[in-house]
């Protein structure tokens, strides 16, 4: 089985999980992408729910499909979010902002009763760290922020570099809210906890894509079935 079929199996559990009248957090990327394909079919079968995207291609996606969606201004509280994950530890720690917009999925998944990471067994791993942590950044004060999370990320027991994230056209890539982002290849974080407190005291630093204490299960899709870390509730 492929990768994306894999992915769409583990979308597919999840929009099981989903309720009529819930409050939905809409995740991003290709996993997530699979979850709102297969929830707007719900929705097409008369499902009644609300979703709140976590970025713009996700909110282009939901509304093209005929999802209802609302925002966090009018709904504050959710019911659940579904969202991928770049890496998942057996802990229920996450690393995401692969796509960017962990900004935007963190605000979601907090704002959410519960959250459920949905992936394929490759995102499964027993020490986190060996995808590049994404670091939202502001413009203003750069080689200050950059040197904050450079001495975070060596009082966390970590080391290696820092790579700002580029457009295929070599421009700088920008978040939805217009900010930066640095790659931190770090290749294992021995204490994501330690590190995440560090980098929430950098004022430049928006958000990490350390996500901790957020997701309550995860629905891990492998080649012979559906694996569950945490409670599917
Ligand atoms: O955090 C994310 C976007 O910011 C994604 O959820 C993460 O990158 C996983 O993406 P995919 O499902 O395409 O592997």
């Amino acid at each position: 089985m492929s990768l994306d079929a894999l992915k769409r199996e583990a979308a597919a559990r999840a929009v099981a999980l989903v309720q009529p009248g819930m409050r939905l957090g809409l995740g991003t990327g290709s996993t997530a992408k699979h979850f709102v394909d297969l929830l707007a079919e719900r929705v097409r079968d008369g499902l009644s729910v609300v979703g709140v995207p976590t970025s713009e291609a996700t909110r282009a996606q939901a509304e093209s499909l005929g999802v209802p969606l609302t925002t966090l201004e009018e709904t504050p509280e959710l019911d659940l979010t579904v969202d991928g994950a770049d890496e998942v530890d057996e802990r229920l720690r996450l690393i995401k902002g692969g796509g960017g917009a962990h900004l935007r999925e963190k605000i979601v998944a907090t704002a959410s009763r519960r959250m459920i990471v949905i992936a394929d067994e490759t995102k499964r791993v027993a020490t986190l760290g060996r995808f590049p942590l994404p670091l939202e950044v502001v413009t203003f004060g750069l080689g200050a922020t950059r040197l904050a999370i450079e001495n975070a990320v060596a009082a966390s027991g970590c080391s290696g570099a820092l790579t700002m994230r580029k457009r295929p056209d070599g421009a700088s890539y920008l978040t939805d809210s217009g900010n930066l982002i640095l790659d931190a290849a770090l290749g294992r974080i021995p204490d994501p906890e330690d590190l995440a407190c560090r980098l929430n005291a950098i004022p430049g630093l928006v958000e990490h894509g350390l996500f901790i204490d957020l997701a309550d299960a995860a629905i891990l899709a492998t080649a012979s079935g559906i694996q569950v870390i945490g409670d599917l509730g």
